[in-house]
């Protein structure tokens, strides 16, 4: 459990680091889900491109002047509220702050979290569709307006079956895309439940 939790400790600082170290903007490197997105087809551009635009936003503060305070989520998070930068929006002149451009994506994960935990415990007959549809539901979808959880429900129509996402996904046969994910989602849990627990902990979770 203790390692466990070194662990996480330790991805929540890759996170940004990943960002930290790149230069490439938009880069497939950066967001390797933007392939995988347009494989899937035009409609999923336009939600691969929300992503991106936020993963470069912190590109650019973990690459910016102030890059030692983006080191990790808890540096982020201390300095923008230190500094009173947190709450500023782009559309009242300000740029969007690290912290509420990391809430965004961190909502994903949680609709992430639950579609791949839906992929895998799915029937091999079960469509990717209505699994995509019940996590968007019981996540991202409270945090959309209308006309945005429409377009992603319809989007969602377009999915191939289960069997066929699973091999898309490149990891081999379906069988073993379900093991894999069986590794990879406690990481993904604990990532969540760290970034949630922080942004609880400073009243973060509700940021405009
Ligand atoms: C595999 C199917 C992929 C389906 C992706 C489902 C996510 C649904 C996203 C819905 C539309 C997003 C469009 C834009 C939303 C923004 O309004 C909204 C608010 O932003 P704002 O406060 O700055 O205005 N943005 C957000 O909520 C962030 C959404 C980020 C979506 C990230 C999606 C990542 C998808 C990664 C797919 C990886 C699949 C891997 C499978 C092995």
């Amino acid at each position: 459990m203790l390692e466990r939790q070194k662990d996480n400790d330790i991805l929540t600082r890759i996170n940004l680091k990943v960002l930290h170290n790149s230069n490439t903007c938009c880069s497939t490197r950066v967001f390797p889900a933007r392939r995988f997105l347009h494989s899937l087809g035009a409609i999923f551009s336009f939600i691969s491109k929300d992503a991106v635009a936020k993963v470069q936003i912190m590109e650019s503060y973990c690459g910016g002047e102030q890059r030692d305070k983006y080191v990790s989520l808890q540096s982020m998070v201390e300095y923008e509220l230190a500094n009173g930068l947190v709450g500023v929006q782009k559309r009242s002149g300000g740029a969007d702050s690290g912290c509420r451009t990391v809430l965004r994506l961190h909502r994903a994960l949680r609709w992430l979290q639950l579609f791949l935990e839906g992929l895998r415990t799915g029937r091999e007959d079960s469509r990717t569709s209505v699994i995509c549809t019940d996590s968007y539901n019981a996540s991202l979808a409270t945090y959309h307006p209308w006309v945005v959880r429409k377009a992603a429900t319809v989007a969602f129509c377009a999915l191939p079956p289960r069997n066929a996402f699973l091999e898309i996904m490149n990891v081999g046969t379906p069988e073993e895309a379900v093991a894999m994910l069986g590794e990879a989602l406690p990481y993904i849990c604990d990532v969540y439940g760290i970034t949630q627990e922080l942004f609880a902990q400073h009243k973060l979770l509700d940021l405009p």
